[in-house]
């Protein structure tokens, strides 16, 4: 098995750890994503002003941007809270929303790809898209299934020495060396706004806890599929189950993901 802390273990370590996460994130996810956090165990903050998201980057746990609702002021923002979490030696987890969605935001994605995250979260339009394929997707939404996206996110993964997680059905997290999939979760996952966005937060409180940035990576995706599974069990559509969600990775104690299947790929 490649992983060295399992996913139970995972949460054990980032429950205690508590850790502060600054989440660059934008409007639409704000509000779900702190409350994922706050749900499952860590502490949240969503800030972007560039007067303080370098000095606030430094005293967190890790880094999350995600650049979904974007103006030039959040990417300067972006810019020096990537500055002051590597001073420092934090963990920073990119989320590339709708990169191809126009040929600025093309832009800015290269400009924070380039400044070497230490994680990058996605969909499978989005990696693909990333490594200059063909992509049906336009807007934040994937129109591709994850094992279209596997090979271009092992290349992307020894490109930017970077951790890769593609999500979808069946998410695939690698390194370049070490590659794993991870079943379960819901389909009405999919159509909750926001999930990847908070996600992405989930994976940089696993970061700040976690040495190993890729058990970390595995041990966030392996809550979420199994939170997605039993919320769905309850759940009579998207609203409910968003809020089946947060309650279940309220209760969901370690021992529960023994059940995910996480196999090497
Ligand atoms: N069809 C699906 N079945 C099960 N889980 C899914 C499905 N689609 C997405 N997910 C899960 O939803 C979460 C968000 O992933 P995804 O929808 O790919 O991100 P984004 O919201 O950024 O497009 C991940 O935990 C992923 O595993
Ligand atoms: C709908 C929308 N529009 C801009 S950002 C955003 C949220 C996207 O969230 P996710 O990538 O998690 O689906
Ligand atoms: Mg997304």
């Amino acid at each position: 098995m490649t992983l060295t802390t399992q996913p139970a273990d995972a949460l054990a370590q980032m429950r205690e750890t508590a850790p502060l996460v600054h989440c660059i994130t934008n409007y639409v996810a704000m509000n779900i994503a702190a409350n994922v956090l706050l749900a499952a165990g860590a502490s949240p903050a969503m800030l972007h002003t560039p007067e303080e998201s370098g000095d606030f980057a430094a005293i967190a746990g890790a880094l999350t941007v995600n650049f979904g609702t974007l103006s030039p002021n959040w990417v300067d923002g972006m810019h020096k809270a990537i500055d002051g979490a590597q001073a420092a030696g934090k963990p920073w987890v990119f989320d590339p929303v709708a990169h191809y969605a126009s040929p600025w935001r093309a832009g800015i994605a290269r400009d924070l790809l380039a400044r070497q995250p230490t994680i990058l979260r996605a969909n499978a339009s989005e990696v693909l898209a990333l490594g200059g394929g063909e992509t049906a997707a336009k807007g934040p939404d994937a129109g591709d299934e994850v094992a279209a996206a596997e090979a271009t996110a092992r290349t992307l993964a020894t490109e930017l020495g970077a951790v890769v997680a593609v999500t979808g059905a069946t998410d695939f997290v690698t390194d370049g060396t070490r590659a794993v999939r991870i079943d379960g979760g819901s389909p009405l996952m999919p159509l909750v706004t926001a999930m990847g966005c908070s996600l992405t937060c989930l994976v940089g409180a696993y970061a700040a806890a976690l040495d190993d940035p890729f058990d970390a990576t595995v041990g966030a995706l392996a809550l979420f599929a199994r939170a997605g599974d039993i919320a769905a069990q309850g759940a009579s559509g998207p609203a409910s189950f968003q809020t089946a969600f947060i309650d279940t990775l309220h209760a969901l104690r370690p021992d529960a993901l023994a059940a995910v299947a996480v196999t090497d790929a």
